[in-house]
């Protein structure tokens, strides 16, 4: 690690074009992989006490820049200046000793060790050469209490925690080495509304005790009411800076984010529909308390709105035959059928692309064009049973281009994309299935503005091609925006059927929450 503290610090940073009050400030940071500049030449400034989101498509270098400030990702030119001193980090020791924590999406926790082991590792109190678990309790049970989670016990193995919970002893962790520059990879994607809620009330009180916290999302509405300031990248290049909110206006960040405009990210096409594909009748079973009766026709795109748990993806687990029901059946084209597993529904046409597309799907050291065509590469089979890999390369390249999917080329290794374009890719294997219904849970998170839009008009193409489309998801304004009905859910029951034009935000909300 390099630093130098003198009078020609302070010049230097004014150089590098943000605030003259900056404490963090990246100074032309190039990071290179084999054939990808993930971020070329960029330099900002964040200052302390301020909320500073980083937006960016999937891909436009977000996530390597947070792993350049906690020492994770080398660069090959530039450095950072944290608080007047210049430092280029070689690990993540040296970052973590120099105050910079950064909190990512998949948790960093050790599932088998108590809440207060994870709070305090590294520094755990010992008496006698003993670990002193009365003292280690009471320091783990402040932090808690700082952090508003005074319901969970320090006994308690991590993980048993909701990942909102995990994610505050995260917070804790930091807090407890007194991190003065707190990074947040796409806090809220997992989390659910009280949860949220709690997460940006410490956001908020994380920037008052002066620290730095940088802010990475997809989601607009969580910039414009928390962040005071915000930096766009696009295809690893600093774009923009606004120091203040004051006058930015969505439009306009979208398109300094995409490069063009967008003018109506939902982009509804209205279509009739056709016959019940669907009809799911007196279905029970496990996270669905009560039988539960609905249809979805040919041509419809059918949303299920609810808060995270309540029983929305369960619901559809029943009819997909991920798990089975304890009593009701569901009839598709007018014929009960009842799946003993998922691979049975989808030969049936009925195929479920799951909310945790990461864990349940991805094949790391494989290409992108074998994890798009894993399950697809069967309707590809030329004579004789074999494999027609040119076939699938050209489904591959169908997909990079529908959904602008960032890759070096279809060859590439799946885990060398930004997991935004890890997730497309899952997207396009779902898609190339020759289904009926098709059930997308969570479509569009972790996916950039411009790439939803894509997403939207493939569910409307399947809509138009006479095929039936169930979206579950918690975006209030995607799902009134993009369904022709909405069922609502609310602890394992469907409490509502509400059709496109009286889907308000607002009645959704107020159907789905706690009576
Ligand atoms: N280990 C790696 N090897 C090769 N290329 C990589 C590696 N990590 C990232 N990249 C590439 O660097 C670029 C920037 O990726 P990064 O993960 O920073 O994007 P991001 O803005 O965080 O995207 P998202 O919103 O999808 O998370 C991408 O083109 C990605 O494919």
């Amino acid at each position: 690690m390099s630093s130098v503290s003198d009078s020609a610090a302070a010049v230097a940073q004014e150089d590098v074009g943000g605030a003259a009050d900056a404490y963090l400030s990246v100074e032309n940071v190039t990071v290179e992989f084999p054939g990808v500049k993930a971020l070329d030449g960029v330099s900002f400034s964040a200052r302390a006490g301020e909320v500073h989101a980083l937006m960016g498509e999937n891909g436009a270098g977000k996530s390597t820049l947070l792993k350049v400030l906690s020492g994770v990702n080398r660069v090959s030119e530039g450095a950072l200046w944290l608080d007047g001193e210049r430092h280029v980090f070689a690990n993540a020791r040296e970052a973590l000793a120099e105050g910079i924590a950064i909190i990512y999406q998949e948790l960093t926790l050790s599932p088998n060790l108590s809440v207060a082991e994870n709070l305090l590792l590294g520094q755990l109190p010992e008496r006698r050469g003993m670990l002193d678990r009365r003292r280690l309790y009471a320091r783990a049970r402040e932090i808690l209490a700082e952090l508003g989670e005074t319901s969970v016990h320090p006994a308690t193995k991590v993980r048993d925690l909701s990942i909102g919970q995990q994610q505050m002893i995260e917070i804790g962790r930091a807090l407890l080495r007194d991190a003065r520059v707190i990074a947040f990879d796409e806090p809220t994607s997992s989390l659910s509304v009280q949860e949220t809620r709690q997460l940006k009330r410490i956001v908020q009180r994380l920037r008052d005790e002066g620290r730095v916290v940088l802010y990475v999302t997809h989601r607009m509405e969580e910039v414009f009411e928390m962040c005071d300031a915000v930096t766009v990248f696009r295809d690893g290049k600093h774009i923009r800076t606004h120091e203040s909110m004051a006058k930015l206006d969505h439009d306009t960040l979208v398109s300094e984010m995409v490069g063009r405009d967008i003018d109506d990210v939902y982009g509804y096409r209205p279509r009739a529909t056709g016959d019940v594909l669907m009809e799911v009748d007196s279905l029970r079973g496990r996270g669905v308390n009560a039988p539960i009766n609905f249809t979805v026709h040919r041509g419809e795109v059918f949303g299920l709105f609810g808060l995270v748990g309540a029983g929305r993806s369960e619901l559809m687990r029943l009819v997909c035959g991920v798990e089975s029901p304890d009593e009701g059946q569901v009839r598709i084209d007018g014929q009960a059928r009842r799946f003993a597993s998922p691979g049975e529904a989808i030969r049936a046409g009925i195929a479920m692309c799951p909310e945790d597309r990461k864990s349940q799907g991805i094949f790391p050291i494989a290409s992108v064009t074998d994890n798009l065509n894993i399950s697809c590469r069967r309707f590809f089979k030329r004579f004789g049973g074999f494999r027609n890999p040119r076939r699938e390369l050209a489904n591959t390249e169908d997909y990079i281009s529908r959904l602008s999917i960032k890759t070096p080329g279809p060859r590439t290794r799946i885990s060398n994309l930004s997991g935004g374009n890890q997730q497309k890719v899952i997207l396009g294997r779902w898609l190339s299935e020759r289904i009926e219904l098709f059930v997308m849970d969570e479509p569009t998170r972790g996916i950039d503005v411009g790439a939803r839009r894509d997403i939207y008009s493939l569910l409307y193409d399947l809509a138009e091609d006479n095929k039936g489309v169930v979206v579950i998801s918690s975006d209030l304004a995607e799902i009134s925006a993009i369904c022709d009905r909405i069922g609502v859910m609310r602890d394992g029951e469907l409490v509502d059927i509400v059709p496109r034009d009286e889907a308000t935000p607002e009645r959704l909300l107020g159907l789905a929450l706690p009576a």
